[in-house]
């Protein structure tokens, strides 16, 4: 009966902190679990189609000589049929699977080509060499590929962006998540630069990039990415929970604005002068120390609530939640320091172990609530008589155990007789109003020798033990050195 009521009295005091645990473990655990639903792999697949289409299309144009269908906007750059075919390629690529089957030769053969080929232009270009035939060399007219007077070139930014997006394909292929993702990154910003061109009406940033392989090239950076939405950065800005929702502001708030900003400034001036342009300077680095202030504002909420939970956890798992006084295993973790501590300074130490007299008779008598108060009474008494580097524990039920440091054995006695006399001193309503003061029986030993704290235990159960015996209500005193322990009355 005793211990069933045990039971249900401990199992309301840790209520609240089992609370406390259990949601911050469901946290925990959902967090952890949290995948990405497929629909990125489709995104990933859909995109890829697309490019296919508009590479498809492009050298329909060509074939079929409908100057828009290769030159989107007149007098602007055309796709070059070189560009078009390295883009079917690698659209095609991401399509194919990665395994080691005649498909994933294939996917490799796909990709290689397509850099091997970008690469060659880059060197013609940088190097002013011809290894690729002339059609395809940069800057020069290639009236016969095409029956239009303008230029149309293979040129180095769009190679630069699609030996880019090779080298995230490849860094697929070879299961190298991150790296295809920061890579993809970069890809992608090769064609916003040539749309920034487009919309502010600057031709050095689009060069000799037709808007339509800018598209592609942007659709083929977004399906690369979109495979590897499960990792690093995209997958925590796609993230359900609080990062991920700034992440995801921040990321949009910081494309949006400063592109709207910067067009604002575009159109006061058809030539864009050096203070719009440090006008435009100053809003994105300020832009920007807004996004890291916001950023960091949530992160330190975060991260204070998180301490907060840190330090209630480390608070509950050291403390009895009834009486706040320190549990056994914080006892044995700071006791076995302070032992050690008085081994190097020679001082003497003491330990007490102190139960509640005829606690049964009261909780029976007038219920578990009194019962807790003489529990909290007599924690608060303890806390008070003894000094603040004492250690008072609650060892369980109605024990009690103290470990005094930088003592002597007069001030071991001074100290139980306190303890026991302020005790029955005690006013409890309900209790000592109607029945006899609440009394305990103490077992005092004093460490003169240095042993262990388990053993000093022992060795006050025993003494706590005796006084019992005795008649309860008085302290039993002994003495306690290696491998031996005598009683001092
Ligand atoms: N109210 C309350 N009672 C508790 C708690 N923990 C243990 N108890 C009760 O403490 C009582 C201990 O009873 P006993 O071990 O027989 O000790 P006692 O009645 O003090 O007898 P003596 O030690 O011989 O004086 C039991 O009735 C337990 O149910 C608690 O947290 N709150």
């Amino acid at each position: 009966m005793a211990k069933k009521n045990v039971n249900k009295l401990s199992n309301s005091v840790t209520h609240d902190i089992d609370q406390l645990a259990s949601s911050i473990e469901q946290e925990y655990l959902k967090s952890k679990a949290w995948k990405l639903p497929g629909v990125f792999s489709l995104i990933s697949f859909q995109l890829s189609i697309l490019a296919i289409l508009f590479s498809v299309t492009i050298l329909l144009g060509y074939w079929m000589e409908v100057e828009f269908l290769y030159r989107p906007l007149a007098l602007e750059p055309a796709t070059h049929p070189v560009t078009a075919v390295i883009a079917l390629f690698l659209s095609v690529s991401i399509l194919l699977p990665n395994q080691p089957s005649l498909l994933g030769c294939l996917k490799t053969a796909l990709v290689s080509v397509s850099a091997i080929t970008v690469l060659v232009a880059i060197i013609d270009y940088v190097f002013s060499t011809e290894f690729l035939p002339p059609n395809i060399i940069f800057e020069r007219e290639q009236g016969h590929v095409h029956a239009s007077a303008l230029g149309n070139y293979l040129s180095i930014n769009t190679a630069i962006m699609f030996l880019i997006l090779s080298c995230a394909s490849l860094a697929g292929i070879y299961d190298r998540k991150s790296l295809q993702q920061i890579i993809a990154y970069v890809a992608i910003s090769i064609p916003c630069i040539s749309f920034i061109g487009y919309a502010y009406g600057l031709a050095s940033f689009y060069s000799h990039m037709s808007l339509y392989t800018a598209v592609i090239g942007f659709l083929l950076g977004w399906s690369l990415l979109a495979q590897t939405s499960d990792y690093g950065g995209f997958k925590a800005i796609l993230s359900p929970y609080l990062g991920g929702r700034i992440a995801r502001f921040q990321s949009i708030s910081g494309m949006v604005l400063p592109f709207s900003v910067g067009l604002f400034f575009v159109s006061l001036s058809n030539e864009l002068n050096s203070s719009y342009i440090g006008m435009f300077v100053i809003f994105v680095t300020w832009f920007l120390v807004l996004m890291i202030s916001i950023s960091a504002y949530v992160q330190e909420k975060i991260d204070a609530a998180r301490r907060e939970v840190t330090e209630k956890l480390i608070q509950a798992a050291n403390t009895d939640p009834l009486t706040g006084l320190y549990n056994r295993r914080q006892f044995f973790y700071l006791g076995k320091k302070e032992l050690r501590r008085a081994h190097r300074t020679g001082n003497a130490v003491a330990v007490l172990m102190i139960d509640i007299d005829n606690f049964k008779t009261i909780n029976d008598t007038a219920g578990h609530d009194v019962g807790d108060q003489v529990l909290v009474a007599v924690s608060n008494t303890l806390t008070l008589v003894l000094r603040e580097f004492d250690l008072v524990c609650r060892f369980g039920g109605e024990e009690f155990c103290v470990l005094i440091t930088d003592t002597t054995k007069e001030g071991v006695e001074e100290v139980c007789n306190k303890i026991t006399s302020t005790i029955r001193s005690l006013s409890i309503n309900n209790w000592t109003d109607q029945h006899s003061p609440v009394t305990v029986s103490v077992g005092a030993c004093l460490i003169e020798k240095m042993i262990d704290l388990e053993s000093a235990l022992k060795v006050a159960d025993a003494a706590m033990y005796q006084a019992k015996n005795l008649g309860k209500n008085q302290t039993y005193y002994s003495v306690a050195f290696s491998g031996a322990q005598g009683s001092l009355q």
